[in-house]
């Protein structure tokens, strides 16, 4: 049968392009078990002070520590997060014609498949992705159930993106309101992520390692394995539970916070078997903000959201890789292992 969309198309290709020897994705060290990613119980902040503070030492530790945790008790009921699972299926099993054609769901340039500027299967991701700006949603005039299952699950990853990013920017000496005023008309969105069963598993990620581009990103796994997080040099997977949200630092919070909360590198492999949902809820500020550092010395440059954006695809298109925050580094420290990755 052939798969959709069609990535073995886009695999071929590449594979027939590849010096040998150099084909298929880098295979590092994976450590079998997971279990000491931290869980926080966001039930805690609506009890009293005491909690409350607890809690909130808890979040800013883990996004010290890690950047990236889980949390329980996060008030998103369980039938919003299978809902919006079952909408997105509904989505993803229209045929590639009809979603890779520019007004699928009234929206323009949505659809995301594979990585057409890929320049070797590593860089070629077993996936497709439909990414939507959270003011967007309401466009989806005929896909009535989409819509209104986006928005519950928008509105609720939204507000404790909100809360999050509060917390840790109090714990910065920032102004409660910074994240607010910068991102309640900005560029958050929402990515559906789905992973078909792939027949050169060894050779290509379900996601490329990445860094998210945003200030963090509220994610929802549901049952399947396969998601893994990089920390301290070794990849790690992380456990799927359906009852937890995950929560990353994002590259522009690790800039506000001049690399206290650091932004985790993170994948997804991909799986003969199994095919894998997702969705994400990125938190970002409009085009026009400044990010910089809320310390001094300042390790980063000052740019806009918009800049950074255009980096990126510059970089990609120029490399098939992004390249990052390492663009940004005052006094011209680039980062070559970076670069060269
Ligand atoms: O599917 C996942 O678990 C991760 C998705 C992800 O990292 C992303 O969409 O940026
Ligand atoms: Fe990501």
């Amino acid at each position: 049968m052939d798969i959709d969309p069609p990535l073995q198309v886009c695999y071929n290709a590449l594979m027939k392009d590849e010096v040998e020897g150099k084909n298929g994705r880098v295979d590092d060290e994976v450590e079998e078990t997971y279990e000491d990613l931290p869980v926080i119980d966001l039930g805690l902040l609506k009890m009293g002070n005491l909690e409350r503070e607890k809690c909130k030492k808890e979040i800013v530790e883990a996004a010290r520590n890690w950047g990236f945790f889980q949390v329980m008790n996060h008030g998103v009921p369980e039938r919003a997060l299978k809902a919006l699972l079952y909408e997105q299926k509904k989505v993803f099993y229209h045929p590639f014609a009809q979603k890779s054609l520019g007004n699928f769901l009234n929206l323009g340039g949505t659809y995301r498949w594979g990585n057409p500027l890929a320049l070797s299967p590593s860089q070629m991701s077993w996936s497709e992705a439909f990414h939507i700006g959270v003011l967007d949603v309401s466009s989806l005039e005929e896909h009535v159930t989409l819509r209104s299952t986006m928005e519950t699950v928008a509105k609720k990853f939204g507000s404790i993106a909100e809360s999050i990013a509060e917390i840790l920017g109090q714990s910065l000496g920032i102004k409660w309101s910074y994240f607010k005023e910068r991102c309640e008309k900005g560029k958050s969105s929402l990515r559906l992520n789905r992973y078909p069963p792939c027949p050169f598993a060894s050779k290509v990620y379900g996601l490329i390692p990445h860094t998210d581009s945003d200030y963090l990103t509220i994610l929802y796994q549901a049952h399947t394995s396969g998601l893994q997080l990089m920390r301290d040099g070794t990849w790690f997977p992380v456990k799927p539970n359906p009852q937890y949200l995950l929560v990353n630092i994002g590259d522009l919070l690790q800039v506000v916070s001049n690399d206290v909360f650091k932004s985790i590198k993170h994948r997804v492999v991909a799986s003969e078997e199994d095919e894998r949902f997702s969705f994400a809820y990125f938190y970002c500020p409009s085009e026009d903000v400044m990010i910089e550092s809320c310390m001094k010395p300042s390790i980063y440059k000052q740019f806009s959201y918009k800049e950074y954006r255009q980096q990126i695809e510059k970089d990609v298109e120029k490399t098939g890789n992004k390249v990052g925050l390492s663009r940004f580094f005052l006094h011209h420290v680039l980062d070559f292992n970076l670069l060269n990755e």
